[in-house]
């Protein structure tokens, strides 16, 4: 099996077409799903979001306020920092089963969704492609405003949060160019999937597996003999 990173900037695009590749049958594991889930009352990255934050940053229900924690993380680097120190390994495990999963169904590739790709970088050597959901700033900064209800200045608070769009732009091997319409996002998505799925990579990956199975069986094997001996 191989790995495909999909990333980019906030609101520039990633959802849309993570949403086209798995209504074209791709398996897809979503960051922001993940991290949603990791941080559900009582689990461990929730206990210490409430330590470190204080009580202040529960809703009624007991469950997190994330727009009171997304205020006060995009407005301060060191409280954006704790908080991706408490949930980020809490995601990377999570999403590690979830590749596991795929790998057990027999899928050729899966393709990971994750919005801070090449900030955290943790998963990046793992990737055998990675593809950047590119929009222009302006167009990015209005589809943010819009979608969220976010004033000019919020927007840009969130957008300078991140590695700057154009830098990631510079490390990805597939660019998916979403500035224009929809449709024309559409035909570059269903190339990028004939790509995938005419990739023969997976078989390399397969081949390596079962060379070392085929290695660790004959070392067994051989320590059976000795034992015996
Ligand atoms: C700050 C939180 C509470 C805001 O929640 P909310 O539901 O409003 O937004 P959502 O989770 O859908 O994220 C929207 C987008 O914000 C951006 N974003 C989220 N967290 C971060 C971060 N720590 N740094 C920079 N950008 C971020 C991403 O582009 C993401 O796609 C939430 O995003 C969070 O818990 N973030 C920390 C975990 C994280 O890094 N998630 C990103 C996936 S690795
Ligand atoms: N080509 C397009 N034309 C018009 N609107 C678009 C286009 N692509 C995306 N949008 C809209 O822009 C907004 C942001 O898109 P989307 O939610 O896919 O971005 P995202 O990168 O997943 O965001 P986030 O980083 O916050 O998770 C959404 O409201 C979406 O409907």
């Amino acid at each position: 099996m191989f790995l495909v990173g999909l990333t980019g900037g906030i609101a520039s695009g990633k959802s849309t077409v993570s949403s086209l590749l798995r209504e074209l049958g791709c398996p897809i594991i979503d960051a922001d799903v993940v991290a949603r889930k990791v941080v559900e009352p009582h689990s461990p990255a929730y206990c210490r979001i409430v330590k470190h934050f204080g009580p202040e940053i529960l809703l009624e229900n007991g469950e997190i306020d994330r727009q009171k924690l997304g205020q006060l993380i995009f407005a301060s680097e060191d409280k954006r920092r704790l908080l991706n120190s408490i949930t980020h390994p809490e995601i990377h495990k999570a999403m590690l089963k979830q590749i596991v999963l795929f790998f057990l169904r027999g899928y050729r590739y899966v393709v990971l969704d994750v919005p801070l790709l090449f900030e955290t970088r943790r998963l990046t050597r793992f990737l055998n492609h990675t593809v950047v959901v590119y929009c222009d700033p302006a167009t990015q900064l209005s589809r943010l405003m819009n979608r969220d209800g976010l004033t000019q200045e919020q927007a840009e608070q969130r957008v300078a949060a991140q590695m700057p769009l154009n830098e990631k732009r510079g490390l990805a091997s597939h660019v998916v160019e979403n500035s224009g319409s929809r449709e024309d996002t559409q035909r570059q998505v269903l190339r990028l999937h004939t790509k995938l799925e005419d990739s023969m990579e997976f078989l390399l990956a397969r081949a390596i597996a079962i060379a070392t199975a085929a290695g660790l069986g004959g070392l067994l094997l051989y320590a059976a003999k000795l034992l015996a001996s």
